[in-house]
Formats: C-alpha cells, sequence, structure tokens
C-alpha cells in the first residue's frame, strides 16, 4: 500500500483580486477554502484514480479538524498525530494572469510527537512506499527526513520524495525510489541549469548518479521529463488556461505514481495521465474535480529523446 506523510498541512485558501498593490486595501472574492497540504494532495489524487493512500501528518487546531474530516469525507484513511497548536491556513491570490503565493510556516511540532510519527511509521505493517511531500513546520529538524527514510527503508518498503528544502542534494543518497523537482529546485538544490535539453539530460543523469534511482522533473508550461536510468522521456503540458499552478504538481506525481507504481515498464502511459491531471488541476483552484483529465489525455506527446 502507499501512504503519504504531509510534516506540513495547509488549509488552502484561494481567491481572485482585481489587482494588488501595496499599502492600499487589495480586495479580493471567490474564496475557495479546501483541505491540502502535498501528501494529502496526492492522497486524492491517488484516491480519484482509485488507489488507496492513507494519510500521515502532523495536524492541529479547528485548522487541523477541518482537514482530517475533509480527508475521511472523502473516504480518504489519516492517521494523524495531534499536536498543541492550529494548522497553517496558505493564501494563494490569482489577479489576472499573475499568482501570488503565501505559505505559512506551520504550527511547530515538538520532538515528542514526531518521535510518535517514526512509531507509526514502523507498525504500518502492508506499507510499501511513503510519498514524503512538502516543506517541514518549525520544531522539525531538515535531518527528520533522514530518519523517516530510515524507518520507511528498515520495513523494506521505498521511499518517493517531494521537497524543496536544500536537504535533498543529501537524501537523494539514500537512494529513494523517485524524487520529483520542479526547474528552480533542480537549479537551487544541485546548482545545475535546465535551460537547454542537453543541460536537462545532464541534470537528470547527475541526481541519478548521486542515488536517486528515478526522477521526474516538471517544468510547468515546458511539460515535464521522466529517467529511470537508462532511458529519459519528456512529455508535453496540456495547454489549458491556468487559474492557480497550486496543487498541480502533487496531482502529475501522485497520477504519474497512480499508473507506473504497479507497471514500471508502463512510463509512456503514466506521464500522459500524469500532464492531463496537472494541466486540469491547474485550470482551478485545488485540486478540483478532475472532470478534464480524459480530454485532454489526447494532448499530450510523449517521446524517449535520450
Ligand atoms: O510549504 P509546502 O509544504 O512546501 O507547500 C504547501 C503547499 O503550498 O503545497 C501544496 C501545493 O503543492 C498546497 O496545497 C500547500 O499549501
Amino acid at each position: 500500500m502507499i501512504y503519504t506523510l504531509t510534516p506540513n498541512p495547509a488549509i488552502d485558501m484561494n481567491v481572485t483580486a482585481d489587482s494588488v498593490e501595496k499599502n492600499v486595501v487589495s480586495r479580493t472574492r471567490d474564496a475557495v477554502y479546501t483541505p491540502n497540504g502535498k501528501g494529502l494532495n496526492v492522497s486524492f489524487t491517488l484516491q480519484h484514480f482509485g488507489i488507496r493512500a492513507p494519510i500521515l501528518g502532523f495536524f492541529g487546531g479547528f485548522s487541523g479538524r477541518y482537514i482530517i474530516d475533509g480527508a475521511r469525507g472523502r473516504a480518504c484513511e489519516a492517521h494523524p498525530v495531534m499536536v498543541d497548536g492550529i494548522t497553517r491556513i496558505n493564501t494563494f491570490v490569482t489577479c489576472g494572469p499573475d499568482e501570488y503565493k503565501f505559505p505559512s510556516a506551520g504550527c511547530a511540532v515538538p520532538r515528542g510527537r514526531q518521535l510518535k510519527m517514526l512509531e507509526l511509521i514502523d507498525g504500518l505493517a502492508d506499507l510499501e512506499c511513503l510519498v514524503v511531500s512538502g516543506s517541514l513546520p518549525p520544531q522539525i529538524e531538515p535531518t527528520f527526513y533522514d530518519e523517516v527514510i530510515h524507518h520507511v527503508h528498515a520495513r523494506g518498503a521505498e521511499v518517493v520524495l517531494d521537497t524543496s528544502h536544500a536537504r535533498l542534494a543529501e537524501l537523494v543518497e539514500k537512494r529513494p525510489l523517485l524524487i520529483k523537482p520542479n526547474d528552480e529546485e533542480v537549479a537551487a538544490i544541485f546548482g545545475v541549469d535546465v535551460k537547454s535539453e542537453a543541460d536537462i539530460v545532464s541534470a537528470l543523469r547527475l541526481i541519478h548518479e548521486h542515488g536517486c534511482k528515478n526522477i521526474l522533473l516538471t517544468l510547468g508550461e515546458r511539460g515535464a521529463y521522466f529517467y529511470d536510468g537508462a532511458r529519459v522521456w519528456r512529455a508535453s503540458a496540456a495547454r489549458v488556461e491556468v487559474y492557480s499552478t497550486a496543487c498541480a504538481g502533487d496531482a502529475t506525481l501522485a497520477s504519474f505514481l497512480s499508473l507506473w507504481f504497479a507497471d514500471r515498464e508502463n512510463v509512456e502511459g503514466a506521464l500522459r495521465r500524469a500532464m492531463a491531471t496537472g494541466g486540469s488541476v491547474a485550470m482551478c483552484a485545488g485540486l478540483g474535480d478532475f472532470a478534464r483529465v480524459a480530454e485532454l489525455e489526447g494532448q499530450i506527446r510523449v517521446e524517449v529523446v535520450a
């Protein structure tokens, strides 16, 4: 079974504004509140594609309860580790063609609660893969990622990592099954350019040499690349009118896993579904209803480029 771990969940608040200016009141409308956080988005998307992916995470206060209730309301199993404090609310403002993103720091997770999470992971008898997604809240040291990987590997299970933390450069040496960086993360964390296709292929090979078994590199409207240590695939992006790109990367990762985790040969089908799902999510606030995935799949071109 695939599980997801979101160390720092959030309620996402998506709003629309006609203008955003400093030192004046910028009124917003159309607020949409959704239970989120990177790993939860992965679980919800997997659930859409018929794959149960129980949720692990740290939750607190009214906002934490709203997220847990929202997950259970979608028939997603949740194993919360409760903390004092209030789970964060992240704000996403769409203003014409521009997006403003304001993630909060999150609520502190004391060491005792971190150990409780590791204990929970140790007890997951059916764990095959843990998708660890998103940032770390206050009081959690970056080495918590290392500890989680150690506990998952000790159970004989695999780890998928999606984090923009600089520690990713060391974590790839622990041989995760897959990482899903974007172009900015590859440049910032691994110090390599991904402007041309030649740059991209070299970057993928470099990250693979450091230990990561598979890499799904997402590039927004430039599409995505996948490397498994043997071949590099390129997939085009869906051509859609973007409302908010928040959650699109998580949905891309989850929809890729929904096919590829069980059938590692089906990279082409998995990439087609991934790009269509990411496109459908970018058209709306939150994850939306995935209504246009099948139609968008027809637009996606996938080819082996190296
Ligand atoms: O602060 P993190 O954990 O890196 O990102 C959190 C977050 O921005 O990621 C998701 C979109 O990918 C949102 O649902 C959520 O608010």
